[in-house]
């Protein structure tokens, strides 16, 4: 269970307050415009971003306490956060351990994690010999082989094609199943957070809501959101956001 409690964050005139619990292997899609501090509620959880007030708690360990990379979560970021002098085989390894050097066992756990993302032949590139795709699946592997029980991703996908998102989507949904790790994902594609997660934060006016279902807010969003999504509340479904294509029964 993940508790934002009494959360207060302060960067220069910018606010945001959060008080919410996640439970277990929740899949929440994080929402709202933008600017209204998405990034920041995950930086806030991984530990770049301070807090003013309150606490973050996993199942009871206080994470306000932890760096960043001693905390029980793995973040992946638009850039994938790969090292480039490093190859694919590397980059994953640092998930593992920092210096580098392996053990046999430790070896095994990588390449079993580069192959789970379909990379084993892969291993040696570096990220800029790689597609945007494959780097993506470098850094999932990094997250796979972390076997943390907290992933939060930050538009890692938002850059890739349809069809490449599509399939990170379901990568990841496999992995969540494998893992049963709790996500928190930011994204601007009611589409994607539908595709992967079932209830939705809504990170708007300095504040982050406590999590709501997902299905039931897209259908009908508060003002907030729905704006943000392109649409008004109410409008005609003609009227929707092309591609925001969706019945409500
Ligand atoms: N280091 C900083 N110092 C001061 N203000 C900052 C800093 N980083 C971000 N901000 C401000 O905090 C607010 C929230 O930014 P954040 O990146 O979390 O928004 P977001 O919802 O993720 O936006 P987007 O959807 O555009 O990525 C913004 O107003 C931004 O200008």
């Amino acid at each position: 269970m993940l508790q934002l409690d009494g959360v207060t964050i302060v960067q220069g005139d910018f606010r945001l307050e959060a008080d919410l619990t996640l439970e277990s292997g929740a899949r929440v899609a994080v929402l709202g415009p933008s600017g209204a501090g998405k990034s920041t509620l995950l930086g806030a959880i991984a530990g770049f971003v301070p807090l003013s007030t309150g606490r973050v708690t996993l199942d009871g360990e206080d994470l306000s306490t932890l760096a960043p990379g001693a905390r029980p979560l793995s973040i992946l970021f638009q850039d994938n956060n790969l090292f480039p002098h490093l190859s694919a085989a590397q980059n994953v390894a640092l998930g593992l351990r920092p210096s580098l050097r392996l053990t046999g066992t430790e070896q095994e756990k990588v390449d079993a994690a580069l192959e789970r993302v379909g990379l084993e032949l892969l291993g040696g590139r570096r990220p800029a010999q790689l597609s945007g795709g494959q780097q993506s699946r470098v850094a999932l592997a990094r997250a796979l082989l972390r076997r943390r029980p907290l992933l939060l991703l930050d538009e890692p996908f938002a850059a890739l094609g349809p069809a490449l998102k599509t399939e990170m989507l379901a990568l990841v949904r496999e992995i969540l199943n494998e893992t049963g790790a709790m996500l928190l994902m930011v994204t601007h594609d009611p589409e994607d957070a539908r595709a992967i997660a079932s209830q939705a934060i809504v990170v708007t006016e300095g504040e982050a809501a406590r999590p709501a279902p997902l299905a039931a807010l897209l259908d009908n969003p508060p003002d907030a959101l729905a704006s943000y999504l392109g649409r008004r509340r109410g409008a005609e479904p003609n009227a929707a956001h092309e591609g925001d294509d969706h019945s409500a029964g």
